[in-house]
């Protein structure tokens, strides 16, 4: 399984929405095939993170200022809220960032934090149309300012119009100086909920050094091993394992609970968090995870339905058109926004 997937932008060989259906309901065939035509739902049991062990340590506001924003955050104008979705089947996209100022200039750039390039800019519109008929409910960033930035740039694209706001709980006064005051400016919002834990994997003393100079100077093999394998980290820096700490336990105590209540949650993080988070969603091994591969800017689509993640298709590359997996539901989402996007968009 792990070469059908080696240095693709994962998992794209899902089945894909034919052109005559609509939609493609999650039947037991379907969810079958799935499993077996995606990266495989495999019993790994030795594979248990330690983030489960260590998570309440990452416990963080987000919880109650999710709450505190969904209350407020039911669809008007006849766009039926999935928060209120009676099978809690939730989309999930994930999305890289795009390409950033660094990447362009091939530095390891960690948790430094750079800014997106003009053509990383692109990625994140062109990303932003892709998804731009599936419900999002609220966001969930790194506090880097180039997954923001690719979020940001991402829901201007959104057909539902709703404005992203980005959530200051860094402290009290923060709190209370950016609040809403219009119920009805407040449905017509997404919280952006940022977390360091979603931050890019922190690589140490390679931070800001060239990739090809670092892989001449110490090896390819050796520098591979840091840029890719689970449990080896670069110098003072994270392993992806030591990511997944904090990632994966982020995504369980915060985003998982979202998607179990019918909530439809973006993720815009970075290269190697996304790596631990996808590990987890479609548990790969230690070995599968060596050759997963995240282009910058593009969405991956899972449906969360009944406790199991399924990943639904997703574009194969920057050129193609369009998410073209849905479930039901979000074919009837579609529908809506087409009914009524006279009244949305005026
Ligand atoms: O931090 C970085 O340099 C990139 O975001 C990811 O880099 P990698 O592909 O070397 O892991």
């Amino acid at each position: 399984m792990a070469t059908a997937m080696s240095h693709q932008s994962v998992g794209f060989s899902v089945s894909r929405r034919s052109s005559s259906s609509p939609y493609a309901t999650i039947s037991q065939p379907l969810r079958d095939s799935l499993s077996v035509a995606t990266i495989g739902f495999k019993n790994h049991s030795s594979l248990s993170y330690t983030s489960r062990r260590n998570r309440n340590l990452y416990k963080t506001e987000a919880i109650a200022s999710v709450s505190y924003h969904n209350t407020a955050l039911s669809l008007s104008k006849n766009i039926p809220e999935n928060s209120q979705n009676k099978s809690n089947e939730a989309a999930l996209i994930l999305i890289r960032h795009g390409e950033s100022l660094w990447n362009e200039k091939n530095l390891f750039t960690g948790c430094v934090d750079v800014p997106l390039t003009e053509k990383g800019v692109g990625e994140a519109i062109e990303a932003g149309k892709r998804i731009s008929n599936i419900p999002i409910d609220v966001i969930f960033t790194s506090s880097l300012i180039r997954a923001q930035m690719t979020a940001m740039l991402a829901m201007i694209q959104h057909r539902r119009k709703k404005v992203p706001i980005i959530l200051h709980n860094e402290s009290e006064q923060a709190k209370n100086w950016s609040q809403v005051f219009s119920e009805e400016t407040k449905n017509q919002s997404v919280p952006v909920i940022p977390a360091w834990q979603l931050n890019e994997r922190m690589y140490g003393e390679l931070q800001g050094l060239d990739k090809q100079e670092t892989a001449e100077r110490y090896g390819k093999e050796q520098v591979h091993e840091w840029r890719r394998s689970y449990d080896i980290p670069p110098p003072k820096g994270e392993s992806l394992e030591m990511c997944a700490e904090r990632a994966v336990a982020y995504f369980e105590d915060n985003i998982e609970p979202k998607l179990a209540a019918g909530k439809n949650v973006m993720i815009a993080a970075h290269g190697n968090s996304l790596r631990s988070i996808i590990m987890y969603l479609d548990k790969l091994t230690c070995q599968e995870v060596i050759s997963l591969e995240l282009s910058t800017g593009i969405p991956l689509l899972y449906i969360f339905k009944e406790g199991k993640f399924m990943k639904r298709g997703s574009p194969v590359g920057p050129t193609e058109a369009g998410v073209y997996a849905y479930t039901k539901r979000l074919a009837q989402y579609r529908q809506k926004l087409e009914e009524n996007s006279e009244v949305i968009c005026s």
